[in-house]
């Protein structure tokens, strides 16, 4: 159990359990020597002290130009809860869990003090690319997205072909936007990459995609938003998981989750403020196998963040807590409402399963 609960009736935890068919999230038991777990906090805990931030992005990011996020601060620091506003609630409250764990539990022991970043490319024109990369100081690693709806293949063997003139190890993300045969031209004529993040959408054409081309297969959508993450590993569908702290549910979830997949794997952003990268960054730091660039650096693609930004030195972003700037970009008032009555919708999903 990581939280106690306020009365005997609910007795699962708020990161899930393993039976919960809702829940793919294994539950990551504490065993505090010295401390009793903290108490579940209700959601006006968590509103007295939210701020709503509204943070302008520098190029559109999966149809983003804004992002926005509720930060509230707890014993251990500050959480984030901002799930994409297309999320349902049964989706969202994993994100809100994460936000809680970062809070009231803090980040786990870290295993070292850099982790590797990648750049990471929107689907913008060739020429655009060099610049951004160089937002991303001595990255080694470049992430390109491909299969932007409304692009051409001729866009994105353009567009990679110009990242790979500044960063030779390049990977794609097409976000499942591929039919398996498509997916295999795609990959034959961009070439050589480090990996193909999830080319198809499902897990059975990410499978006959693996089966059919050299190249290694990540999946990211196919375990972000699966009720069975396990599903990929036994379809062998993938070389690679990308895992996400905030949809898995919290930092600890991600790690419990790493340990059971037989595969390389990659913590990446959902697009999170500095408040939500800081336990990204903490989650990739206490992975006790990392042997590839973490998708962290997307803080760069904001003109202003919600605190001090993770920038990269080396190619590498060092964990660390982070608290708002008094100055971050706040949200409308109509929209804050919104942000709170949405967790508390998620709240109660996570307290009364
Ligand atoms: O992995 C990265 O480099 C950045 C993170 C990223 O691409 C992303 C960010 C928000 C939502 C979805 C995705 C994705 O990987 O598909
Ligand atoms: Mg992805």
């Amino acid at each position: 159990m990581v939280f106690s609960q306020p009365s005997g009736k609910n007795k699962t935890s708020p990161f899930g359990t393993s039976d919960d068919r809702k829940s793919p999230v294994p539950t990551f038991r504490l065993k505090p020597k010295d401390a009793p777990p903290p108490s579940m906090p209700t959601a006006d805990d968590l509103l007295e002290s939210a701020r709503v931030v509204s943070l302008p992005m520098r190029t559109m990011f999966r149809g983003i130009t804004v992002r926005e996020a509720l930060l509230f601060k707890g014993p251990a620091g500050w959480g984030e809860f901002a799930p994409f506003p297309e999320y349902d609630d049964a989706e969202s409250r994993l994100w809100l869990a994460a936000g809680i764990e970062a809070a009231y539990l803090g980040a786990p022991q870290p295993l070292r003090d850099a982790v590797d970043v990648n750049a990471t490319v929107p689907a913008v024109p060739a020429d655009e690319v060099a610049a951004i990369i160089g937002r991303y100081p001595g990255a080694k690693t470049v992430k390109v997205k491909v299969a932007e709806p409304g692009q051409t293949l001729a866009d994105d063997v353009d567009r990679v072909a110009a990242a790979r003139d500044v960063v030779p190890n390049v990977r794609i993300d097409a976000n499942g936007a591929w039919t398996v045969d498509q997916a295999i031209a795609a990959i034959a004529a961009i070439g050589d990459v480090e990996y193909v993040e999830q080319p198809c959408r499902t897990v059975e054409e990410l499978a006959q995609v693996r089966r059919s081309v050299d190249a290694l297969i990540a999946a990211d959508e196919s375990i972000r938003r699966s009720t069975d993450p396990m599903r990929v590993a036994k379809a062998e569908a993938a070389d690679i998981a990308v895992l996400k702290v905030a949809p898995l549910g919290g930092m600890r979830s991600l790690l419990n989750l790493a340990a059971r997949l037989p595969m390389d794997v990659v913590v990446s952003s959902a697009l999170d403020t500095a408040i939500g990268m800081s336990a990204g960054v903490a989650a990739a730091a206490a992975l006790p196998n990392l042997h590839r660039a973490c998708g962290l650096g997307t803080g760069a693609m904001f003109t202003r963040d919600a605190g001090m930004s993770f920038r990269m030195h080396d190619g590498a972003v060092e964990p660390r807590s982070v608290v708002p700037s008094d100055d971050a970009p706040l949200a409308s008032a109509a929209r804050r409402l919104w942000w709170e009555e949405r967790l508390r919708r998620c709240h109660a999903l996570l307290v009364n399963r």
